[in-house]
């Protein structure tokens, strides 16, 4: 596959579930090698998308590739695909290690236990290799399920909200594993609710609603067309500050000082270019800015805008 290839390009990509519209008229292109993040509220129709890709799914409509081939209608993962929706299918009564060894024989794999050994080490869960997997937690489960899909050395890997469940130092093991794969070529698509965990990993996203595709693209094309934010500034002259904030271009003040770990704060509605001449407006002052911080990052700020929509119509239709 050549570099410029996209390793995922949908078209007019349709999929319903009786009146439901999960996926509604959804294009797509995904840079190969890159860790594409999936947000979206529920109901949004990310797990739909990722589990086309899987081949769990047909769509009703629209055209798929894949890794460069249209998708057909067969319930198979297509060449060079691996990954999960729903959790990963695995078997309590069986340890971590023979779990691997069952997948890898159930897919016609001759995997050797080194390479078991590997893709354990990968996701760190070498320490319970011998483990039932009844006993595991959810986040050990998912890092298996990573295991499993890794045993197969797919060129698209698909992830239903991998980070589930997983605690700091799974969380570590598996951003560890995710990004020695995009280094090595490897396109993820993964979805998350966590901003913070898509803003960690991912250099692209897209924001759907209610099936349609609200943004698609690099991160930073999201920050730059994300409009005015929300930012707190922590000064050394807080009524001052106020003052010079209400007097600048482009800056909304809101209302009331805001208190922020225990600390009076300044908090306006600007760009960050206004945001930059207010800071230099306060500093031509005398006042002292220690700190300037958005509220929400750009990701979820933006991820709040696009999906307004969506959130409006749940609450008119649940009277909240
Ligand atoms: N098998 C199914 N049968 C009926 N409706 C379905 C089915 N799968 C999904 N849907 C509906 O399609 C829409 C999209 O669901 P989907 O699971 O793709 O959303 P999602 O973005 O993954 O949501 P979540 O964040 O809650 O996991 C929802 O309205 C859902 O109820």
């Amino acid at each position: 596959m050549e570099d410029t290839q996209p390793a995922v390009r949908a078209r007019g990509l349709t999929k319903c579930f009786g009146d439901v519209v999960a996926l509604d008229e959804v294009g797509l292109e995904l840079v190969p090698g890159r860790i594409h993040g999936l947000a979206g509220p529920n109901g949004a129709g990310k797990t739909t998308l990722l589990g086309l890709l899987l081949g769990l799914a047909v769509a009703d409509g629209g055209e798929l590739e894949v890794l460069g081939r249209p998708v057909g209608r067969a319930l198979a993962a297509p060449d060079g695909v691996a990954g999960f929706v729903d959790g990963p299918g695995l078997y309590p009564s069986l340890t971590a290690r023979k779990n691997l060894a069952a997948l890898a024989a159930l897919r016609g794999q001759d995997t050797g236990a080194r390479r078991i050994d590997e893709v354990l080490a990968e996701v760190g869960l070498t320490d319970v290799a011998d483990d039932r997997v009844r006993g595991f937690s959810l986040g050990m489960r998912q890092r298996l399920g990573l295991a499993a899909a890794l045993l197969t050395e797919p060129r698209l890997l698909v992830l239903d909200e991998p980070s589930n469940g997983l605690d700091p130092a799974g969380k570590q093991h598996v951003h560890g594993a995710l990004r020695r794969l995009a280094d090595n070529g490897v396109t993820v698509v993964l979805s998350s609710h966590r901003m913070d965990d898509l803003e960690a990993l991912c250099s692209e996203v897209t924001i759907l609603a209610t099936g349609r595709v609200r943004f698609s693209g690099p991160l930073g094309t999201l920050a730059v067309e994300t409009r005015a934010l929300d930012h707190r500034l922590l000064t050394s002259d807080l009524r001052t500050a106020r003052l010079v904030a209400a007097g600048a271009a482009g800056v909304t003040v809101l209302d009331g000082d805001v208190a922020w770990r225990g600390t009076e704060v300044l908090v306006v509605r600007a760009t960050a270019p206004a945001v930059e001449q207010l800071v230099a407006a306060l500093v031509r002052e005398g006042v002292g800015v220690r700190e300037v911080a958005p509220v929400v990052s750009p990701l979820e700020a933006a991820y709040l805008a696009l999906t307004e929509e969506q959130r409006t119509e749940e609450q008119q239709e649940y009277g909240r």
